[in-house]
């Protein structure tokens, strides 16, 4: 998996990549200009007549001049706007692309730029180099290219915005950010999706195992780590390999719920599953999902169960003796969502009986409910770790991005999913997905792992051809064809 680096870490990351491979920074930053522009052809109005790039004097500066004498030799018109004056101290690496710039590129001062040109602009100013605060010539460049209506693309990361902080001051506002070798944490903070705009991740040929040198605990998951943590079944397999699992979820109006967890644990494959709910609400479950086997009171022997889940629309009426009499009788980890959280928040008491290694998968207002009030995410993911170890469980922090929050203290971001998956009942299925990995004999991390991926990657498929249109069930249909697309058999 991904490490996640600090911006500081960058340099020695570079330096011994550089020196593993025999390469020198010059190839480097060519690499990371090439692949910023492939990645370029790709994106709606990559064809603009008019391409500004401004460029700072450092090497994200270098690689702006890189992009340009790139984007020119692909027949663009491009023009350079410099950000700095004559006597700065420039980066070796960007006064060489400098250097190379043909003449038939303009270069101007950012002072020159007319922001109601048309046309694209490239924010190669500022990168990873960036601290603290921004001096004032540096506000008024970032000033003028925010004052460009057209659209904007980062490069790295929109200039100003720190790379592991909360931004504190002016900053370039993308339309896109496309960032080098692993994403900056700062983009994943959903406070800084208004500066970032879309985020992707261009690889530059530095493998994973050259991170495994720096101290970190946070990653980012990707489709290729997903398929080396999931179990392999065989022919003669059964049912029971595939797991027992009791979902308790839906009340009345909100039976829904229960169908959704109940139907996304079995097209995640589990072999057999019990739903808990009223026995006045009994038809609805029996007649939309016949796969499951309802009951209407809690099972005497809960350890029959492989895996349990509670929570998506239950109600928080009288529920807590129920959540407190199964934290008793079985000592799996539980996953917990929703009503089940609200519920944990309002009997405090309740915690110290979870059993150990549980999920907890807060959106970010039950997050606040059960955690108390947080201003970031910052501050959210220093408190979950305190949460996780204080508890011994783990959290799952729902949005774009979802992380991952494990008792030992690393944080995983996740990297798939797309905005059409914002609609109701979406995470009642990702309850039903991490429960029947759960239940398939998956540990808590790679039940996480596999669910929370696989969730995002259905929300794609589904929203490939629904687009804002998709529902959560067209995210539960689209599960099979994960594991078509990830090459799970
Ligand atoms: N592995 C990779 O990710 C690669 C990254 N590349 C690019 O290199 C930059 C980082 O380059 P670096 O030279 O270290 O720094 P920057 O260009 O980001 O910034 C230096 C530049 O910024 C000025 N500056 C610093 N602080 C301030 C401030 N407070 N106010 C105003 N100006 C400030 C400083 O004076 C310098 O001029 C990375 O982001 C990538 O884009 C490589 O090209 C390939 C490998
Ligand atoms: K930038």
């Amino acid at each position: 998996m991904l490490k996640i680096l600090s911006g500081k870490q960058v340099k020695t990351l570079d330096a011994a990549h550089i020196e593993f491979n025999g390469i020198t920074s010059l190839d480097l930053m060519e690499k990371a200009a090439l692949a910023f522009v492939a990645w370029w052809k790709t994106i709606p109005l990559n064809d603009a007549l008019q391409i500004h790039i401004f460029c700072g004097a450092g090497n994200n500066g270098g690689d702006g001049f890189a992009i340009a004498r790139l984007l020119h030799q692909s027949g663009r018109v491009v023009a350079v706007f410099k950000c700095f004056d004559e006597l700065a101290k420039m980066s070796p690496e960007a006064f060489s692309n400098m250097e190379k710039l043909p003449s038939e590129i303009q270069q101007k001062v950012w002072s020159e730029f007319d922001p109601d040109s048309d046309g694209i602009l490239i924010d190669a100013f500022l990168g990873v180099g960036f601290s603290g605060r921004l001096r004032s010539e540096a506000v008024e460049v970032i000033q003028r290219i925010n004052s460009f209506a057209g659209k904007k693309v980062s490069v790295d990361i929109p200039s100003g915005l720190p790379s592991d902080e909360l931004l504190d001051g002016p900053c370039v506002e993308a339309d896109y950010t496309a960032t080098f070798a692993f994403p900056k944490l700062s983009l994943l903070f959903p406070e800084h999706s208004q500066v970032t705009g879309e985020m992707v991740l261009l690889d530059i040929g530095i493998g994973d195992e050259e991170y495994s040198r720096f101290s970190g605990s946070c990653f980012f998951l990707r489709e290729n780590d997903i398929a080396g943590v999931h179990r392999k079944f065989h022919r003669f397999s059964h049912k029971g390999d595939f797991g027992k699992i009791l979902i308790v979820a839906g009340s009345k109006g909100k039976m829904g719920a229960a169908i959704l967890s109940c139907t996304a644990a079995l097209r995640t494959g589990s072999g057999l599953v019990t739903s808990l709910v009223a026995e006045e609400e009994r038809q609805i479950v029996q007649i939309s999902v016949p796969e499951a086997m309802v009951t209407f009171s809690l099972p005497q022997d809960l350890s029959k169960f492989d895996a349990i889940a509670i929570g998506p629309g239950i109600g928080v009426g009288r529920n807590a003796e129920l959540l407190a009499t199964i934290f008793k009788n079985y000592t799996n980890p539980i996953v917990l969502d929703a009503d089940a959280i609200t519920i944990l928040s309002q009997n405090p008491e309740l915690l110290a009986l979870v059993p150990k290694g549980s999920i907890l998968t807060p959106h970010l207002t039950e997050f606040d409910r059960i955690l108390g009030k947080t201003e970031n995410h910052q501050d959210r993911l220093a408190k979950a770790s305190e949460f996780c170890q204080k508890w011994n469980l783990n959290l799952l922090i729902k949005g774009a991005n979802s992380v991952i929050c494990l008792a030992d203290g690393r944080h995983i971001f996740n990297s798939s999913g797309t905005q059409f998956m914002a609609t109701g009942g979406a995470g009642d299925v990702l309850t039903g997905m991490l429960t029947s990995f759960l239940g398939q004999g998956y540990s808590e991390e790679r039940a996480m792992i596999c669910g929370v991926f696989q969730h995002g990657l259905a929300g794609e498929i589904a929203g490939r051809k629904k687009r804002r249109g998709t529902i959560a069930s067209d995210i539960i249909e689209a599960i099979p064809d994960t594991f078509v697309e990830l090459g799970i058999s």
